[in-house]
C-alpha cells in the first residue's frame, strides 16, 4: 500500500505566512516569513509544499513575488493555489516551476476554460473542492458554487487528474478531518484525493492513512504544525509504511 503523502501548508496573506479559521478573512494568525516556513518544512523532510496565495483567492491583491521566491527556493514539489482563474494567472503560476496548480473558483465559474486547461496540462491541474456540507464555495469561500457531486461528475468526465477536498467547517479548527466526506468522495471517483482541513493529531493522520486504499493520496497539514501539535518529522514517521 502506498504511504499517505503529507503536504505542509504555507498560506500567504499580505506577505506573511498565516493560518485562518474556516477560511474567514480577518481570522488570520501570523507565523512570519513564508520562505522560512517553507524551508523549515523542506528541511524536516517534506516531499510536497501546499502554497496558497490567499490575497489572490480573496481578490485583495496578490503575493506573486513571494510565491515565486518560495517556489524557486524549493527542491521539493510545490502545489500552488489561489487566484488561478484565467490564462494569464495560470501561465504565471506554472512558470514558477510548481509541480501542479489547484483551481478553485474557476472550476465553478469557468467550466469551459477549466476543461480546456485540463486537456492541455493533464496532471499539472488539480481542482480544489472546497465544501460546506455538499455545497461548493468559491471566491475566497464566500460564494456558493453548486453541488459537490454534480461538479465532481463533470470534472471526472473532463479528465481532471486529482481533487483537493477541503471541509471548510473543519479548516483551521484542529477538530479532526471529515473522514466521512473523504470516503464519500472516494466512492464516486477513481481519481486521487488530497484531504484538507481539520488535522489536529498524529491519530488524525493515521485515520486518513487508512483511507489510502479507498483513494486518498495525501493530506494537507497546516494549523497543527504551526501550533506545534506535532512536528513534521513525527507526522512523516506516523504515516510511513
Ligand atoms: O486555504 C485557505 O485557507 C483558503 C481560504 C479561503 C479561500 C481559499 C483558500 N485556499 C485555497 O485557495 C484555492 C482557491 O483559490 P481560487 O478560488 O482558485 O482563487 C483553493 O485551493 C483553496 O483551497
Amino acid at each position: 500500500m502506498p504511504k499517505l503523502e503529507l503536504l505542509p501548508a504555507v498560506d500567504v496573506r499580505d506577505g506573511q505566512a498565516v493560518r485562518l479559521v474556516h477560511g474567514e478573512s480577518g481570522s488570520e494568525t501570523s507565523y512570519g516569513s513564508p520562505l522560512d516556513a517553507a524551508l523549515a518544512w523542506q528541511s524536516a523532510g517534506a516531499e510536497w509544499l501546499h502554497l496558497v496565495d490567499l490575497d489572490a483567492a480573496f481578490g485583495t491583491g496578490d503575493n506573486r513575488d513571494v510565491i515565486s521566491e518560495v517556489t524557486g527556493a524549493m527542491d521539493i514539489k510545490v502545489e500552488l493555489s489561489g487566484g488561478i482563474r484565467d490564462d494569464a494567472s495560470l501561465e504565471a503560476a506554472l512558470a514558477t516551476g510548481c509541480r501542479r496548480v489547484n483551481l478553485g473558483t474557476a472550476a465553478l465559474e469557468s467550466p469551459e476554460w477549466v476543461a480546456k486547461v485540463i486537456a492541455e496540462h493533464g496532471d499539472r491541474i488539480a481542482v480544489g473542492l472546497d465544501v460546506r456540507g455538499t455545497t461548493l464555495r468559491g471566491r475566497g469561500w464566500t460564494r456558493d458554487g453548486g453541488d459537490l457531486y454534480e461538479t465532481l461528475a463533470r470534472l471526472d468526465a473532463e479528465g481532471c487528474a486529482r481533487y483537493v477536498v477541503t471541509d471548510i467547517a473543519k479548516d483551521g479548527t484542529l477538530e479532526g478531518p471529515n473522514l466521512g466526506l473523504l470516503r464519500d468522495v472516494c466512492a464516486v471517483t477513481d481519481r486521487p484525493v488530497v484531504a484538507s482541513g481539520g488535522v489536529s493529531s498524529l491519530d488524525d493522520l493515521r485515520a486518513i492513512s487508512l483511507l489510502v486504499p479507498e483513494g486518498v493520496e495525501g493530506a494537507i497539514v497546516g494549523k497543527a504544525l504551526y501550533a506545534k501539535a506535532f512536528t513534521l518529522e513525527e507526522a512523516l514517521k506516523a504515516v510511513a509504511v
